[in-house]
């Protein structure tokens, strides 16, 4: 029989004295390492003026009590284990890290209440409810819990007349004990399984092949049994699972039937298979009387004031808490003659939400200390995080990192941070790995195409993906490109796509070699020739070479110097008769100006480094790279007086 347990108010405010409780391992808590930590005395008490927030937080419900550790000897010894432990253990079992987060500390339970219905009502009943069902992020309102399915040959039994109940129930023990010899009634696929190796020795096996292989069972998910507050329950916990919905029942009454029918069976599973459509949380712990009239009521019939004592009936049949009972003595299934096929019942539940289920600003606001910013904002270049950590944030970094790394697996496998400002010539970063593997080669897919990039050695930027997009979309397939500052090719290669003819250099050697990977990846190499030299050189030497009649396109992408190399254009076609007809190339550069004007103060630097007045620069704004600095792109025809100037 399943009776209501009612709970006193759970709602209470979790106050964790040290931040440092949420380590994993305890010397990474040393104030040596994180000192501030110390000083932090409560990330989860809420100021006493606000309320509990709606919904899941981890300012509610509570904390999952746990067993520590001991945990592998304990699960051989088939002990008991908390959900959490388990989860982590699970993780760890997967090849993970150790994590430095005490994952187990962000497990909460909530009190809800539940109606039990038949599995074949649930989503038409989960319609009529709606409003009054748990609205929960990423929380499913319909849960299903170990033994709510009931095998369709039980169904077909217990379907069966109740006049032959005597017969039903031989059928039944027939094919439980696998005692049907010859009588007709073929045996489940297990119970068949089962008669052959009992009746083959290990010898046998050689006769019947695949007997070894039908007989091994599947692996199981792994089952964890758990005691405490009095409860015994089975589930099955998976790696992914943030959610566990559990039926709190009442272990002293009514027969232990766990073990009859294997351990997933539960009393419930004889009314048929069920399911639990979990109730709003206002619910949780009310009595029937106390739910709304629309739970209550039987369709349409919700707007009828008069119908009181047609609810009232409605609530027994709809509420039943009785269906069936198992008498063991007789060997006899008895079905109540209450039964009825829409019979629901109102259960209560705990529904624990794991590590997993809440998200990255949520944790790091409990982790960090009050009022400290969260980061949670970053780049990806691959499977590689890149973060911008505050100095604020540094003592707190592998922390943060680990977090960012746990919530945004299997995408993220590395958590970078930037050390210093790019200050070398190869515009590399200095990177500090703080979590994950640490291989900073990447692959990175920009517009379709499959970049190999070293972040150690070489320069990507992610965030000038649409400018180059913008950039490529003005090339035709006549053209002829020069990209001068090429680095891995991202522009290069795409453009390689489109034009004729791509020129690409770069003065880092690694950038030349994954350029020419990267060329050779996206089958491209027949229409890129690669250099490697210092740039104000590569335009030289390209356009005095046979190569200069056929240019059209140059690109200049370094913009803290790009500008400064435009001089080297000054008198490129000199050699050259003016009467020949030859295109002057159009030349885009890029270059910062943190100026009032950025146009205009970029306008002056690259009339300056031409020499010439008379450029007519079309400007496009990139992007905001800090607070008043501009990245900018000017596009121009390189003027003719630049082109045939006699000096440089
Ligand atoms: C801002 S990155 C741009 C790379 C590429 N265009 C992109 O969008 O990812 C500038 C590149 O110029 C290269 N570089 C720096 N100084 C150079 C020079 N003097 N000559 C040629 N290449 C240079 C760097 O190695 C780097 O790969």
């Amino acid at each position: 029989m399943v009776t209501k347990l009612f709970f006193t108010s759970h709602l209470i405010p979790l106050s964790i004295s040290s931040a440092n409780r949420f380590f994993r391992n305890p010397s990474l808590s040393k104030p040596r390492l994180f000192p501030l930590f110390c000083t932090i005395s409560s990330t989860l008490d809420l100021p006493p003026e606000r309320e509990p927030p709606y919904g899941p937080s981890l300012y509610k419900g509570r904390k999952a009590c746990h067993q520590q550790p001991a945990g592998k000897q304990q699960r051989q010894h088939g002990t008991s284990q908390s959900p959490g432990e388990n989860f982590q253990e699970d993780d760890a079992g997967s090849g993970e890290e150790e994590s430095i987060v005490d994952r187990e500390s962000f497990s909460r339970v909530f009190d809800i209440a539940a109606l039990r219905v038949p599995a074949e009502e649930c989503f038409s009943l989960e319609n009529r409810l709606r409003g009054h069902l748990l609205n929960w992020p990423r929380v499913r309102n319909i849960a299903r819990v170990p033994g709510d399915e009931m095998e369709d040959e039980f169904k077909k039994i217990l379907q069966e007349k109740t006049e032959d109940v005597e017969e039903s129930f031989a059928a039944l023990t027939r094919r439980i004990y696998g005692k049907a010899e010859g009588d007709g009634e073929p045996l489940s696929p297990v119970l068949y399984r089962d008669r052959l190796s009992r009746t083959f020795n290990s010898s046998g096996f050689i006769k019947f092949r695949n007997l070894a292989k039908i007989s091994r069972p599947r692996k199981k998910k792994k089952m964890v049994r758990e005691e405490g507050e009095g409860l015994e329950r089975d589930k099955r916990i998976r790696k992914n699972d943030f959610v566990v919905v559990e039926v709190v029942e009442d272990r002293d009454e009514g027969e232990d039937m766990s073990g009859l029918l294997g351990d997933d069976f539960k009393r419930g599973s004889w009314r048929g298979s069920t399911r639990l459509l979990l109730l709003d949380e206002r619910y949780a712990n009310k009595d029937v009387e106390e739910l709304p009239v629309a739970v209550k009521l039987p369709e349409n019939q919700n707007d009828n004031a008069d119908m009181v004592d047609q609810w009232k009936e409605h609530i027994f049949s709809f509420l039943r808490l009785s269906i069936f009972s198992f008498s063991m003595g007789e060997d006899v299934l008895k079905v109540d003659s209450r039964q009825s096929a829409s019979a629901c019942e109102l259960v209560q539940c705990k529904m624990t939400l794991f590590y997993n289920y809440w998200q990255t600003n949520e944790i790091l606001e409990a982790l960090l200390p009050k009022g400290m910013i969260v980061p949670t904002a970053f780049e990806t270049v691959g499977h590689i995080a890149h973060l911008n950590l505050r100095d604020d944030h540094l003592p707190y970094k592998k922390l943060i990192a680990q977090v960012v790394l746990d919530k945004n697996k299997p995408k993220i496998q590395t958590v970078v941070n930037k050390v210093d400002a790019i200050h070398n010539d190869y515009r590399t970063m200095q990177l500090e790995v703080l979590a994950g593997n640490h291989s900073l080669v990447t692959t990175v897919i920009e517009n379709g195409i499959r970049f190999h990039v070293d972040l150690a050695t070489v320069y990507w930027n992610s965030r000038l993906a649409t400018e180059r997009q913008r950039l490529i979309s003005f090339f035709t397939a006549k053209d002829v490109v020069c990209d001068v500052f090429s680095g891995v090719g991202p522009i290069a290669i795409s453009a390689a796509k489109k034009v004729k003819r791509v020129y690409a250099n770069d003065l880092n050697p690694s950038a030349v070699e994954y350029l020419e990977r990267n060329s050779v990846l996206n089958k491209l190499e027949r229409k890129i020739e690669v250099f490697n030299m210092d740039g104000r050189r590569f335009i030289t030497s390209i356009f005095t070479s046979n190569k200069v009649e056929s240019i059209t396109q140059v690109v200049m992408n370094l913009p803290n110097d790009a500008a400064e190399y435009l001089d080297a254009f000054r008198g490129i076609f000199r050699r050259r008769s003016k009467d020949k007809e030859s295109a002057l190339p159009m030349i885009h550069v890029y270059g910062f100006s943190k100026a009032q004007d950025p146009e205009f103060d970029f306008d002056e630097r690259i009339k300056a480094a031409l020499l010439e007045e008379a450029v007519e620069a079309e400007m496009h704004r990139v992007r905001l790279v800090a607070p008043g600095k501009w990245m900018l792109c000017a596009s121009f025809i390189l003027p003719e007086r630049v082109a045939f100037a006699k000096e440089c």
